[in-house]
């Protein structure tokens, strides 16, 4: 299938296993901002779900199938690939739901539907948006869409920007200075330091930061549901470019994002900005793991590419660049599937 030609199998066990636990699906389910929000974009829309027939696409626990019938859809079909399905059936049989949700167990890309729908409703954001590669799955099911359909949510932006954290870069850097030891219990370990270093700073850093460490505006990358194709998100290529607001070191790029629910009657956002209250998606940073200093006024330029591989995720490649003297850039590729969760808060409810 389409998605088993894009995924290593030990991947997808993995990933589905994950997602078989009602712990991360209370995870996601304790999100306050990001149930409500998903609630209140259904609820402020029913012209969009009355009468309707909806495909919930990655149901999980079924939550927004259970969203889409309170707003008067007459049929949902909520297809689900891992061990959850049984816990959603369980859920929509104590609900008395059977008459008007119907779970579908496995994957959308090799399922079969017994008719097209009037709306796709479904949460396919990953950390940084694409991680999981789950926005490939969700545009996938558009082949079940009606011509007019509806999406929820409909787009998606993703926001870059410039940041400086002097105590992150040094958190990372101490961390492989352990490697700087010539007679470590005899052994000389220094000629791994630079192997070292890299690996750390092949990890993007999930968790959260107050704006103002942004030195300049951020880039909005945006994404419309309706219109975009699996093909698109295989190679994301993102062009640079940022008016330095404030002198400083530049440590790397922070990013996060926002999806939009443009219903016939209103729109409503759901942001993970660092302006926002904290989700479970956090906020996520790339480190450079050689800083560019920067003087109010000049022009940082460059590109971010997000290369999409088959362990659901992607090989990030940061190039940064200050034009004028002395000329300095900066690079590094990381690797999104094994971020470091830095965040020693509550997890957000
Ligand atoms: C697409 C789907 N709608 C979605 O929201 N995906 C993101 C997602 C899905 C399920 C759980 C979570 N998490 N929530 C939290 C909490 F403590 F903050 F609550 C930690 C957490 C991890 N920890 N590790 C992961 C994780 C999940 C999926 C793929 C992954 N790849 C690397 C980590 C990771 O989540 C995040």
């Amino acid at each position: 299938s389409v998605f088993s030609n894009r995924t290593d199998e030990a991947s997808a066990a993995q990933y589905f296993q994950f997602y078989g636990y009602l712990s991360q699906q209370q995870n996601m389910l304790q999100d306050y901002i990001r149930t409500s929000t998903y609630q209140k974009a259904v609820l402020i829309n029913t012209i969009d779900f009355q009468d309707k027939v909806v495909l919930d696409v990655g149901a999980g626990s079924g939550i927004l199938s259970f969203f889409s019938v309170q707003a008067g859809a007459k049929k949902v079909y909520a297809v689900e690939a891992s061990s959850m399905a049984q816990h959603a059936q369980t859920l929509v049989d104590s609900n008395n739901l059977g008459d008007k949700i119907f779970i579908v167990a496995g994957k959308i890309e090799e399922i079969d539907l017994p008719e097209k729908v009037d709306v796709i409703i479904s949460e396919p954001m990953g950390y940084m948006l694409y991680n999981e590669r789950m926005l490939e799955t969700y545009l996938h099911a558009k082949k079940w869409l009606k011509p007019g359909g509806k999406m929820y949510p409909s787009k998606g932006d993703l926001h870059i920007a410039p940041f400086t954290d002097d105590a992150l870069f040094m958190e990372q850097t101490n961390k492989a200075s352990f490697w700087v030891q010539s007679c470590f219990h005899g052994v000389d370990l220094s000629s791994l330091r630079d192997m070292a270093m890299r690996e750390y700073f092949r990890q993007p850093i999930v968790d959260t930061f107050d704006i103002r460490i942004c030195l300049a505006k951020s880039v909005k990358h945006s994404l419309d549901f309706l219109t975009a194709t699996e093909q698109q998100l295989h190679k994301i290529d993102i062009p640079l470019e940022y008016y330095i607001l404030e002198s400083g070191t530049i440590h790397g790029l922070a990013f996060w994002f926002d999806v939009a629910f443009q219903g016939s009657s209103q729109t409503l956002w759901l942001s993970t900005s660092p302006t926002e209250s904290l989700t479970h998606w956090y906020q996520v940073r790339c480190l450079l793991e050689k800083p560019i200093l920067v003087k109010v006024g000049q022009i940082l330029t460059g590109s971010v590419s997000l290369q999409a591989n088959v362990r659901q995720s992607y090989d990030v490649f940061i190039n940064l660049m200050i034009d004028g003297l002395p000329h300095t850039s900066s690079s590094n590729n990381l690797d999104l599937k094994n971020p470091y969760f830095r965040y020693t808060g509550q997890p957000p409810q």
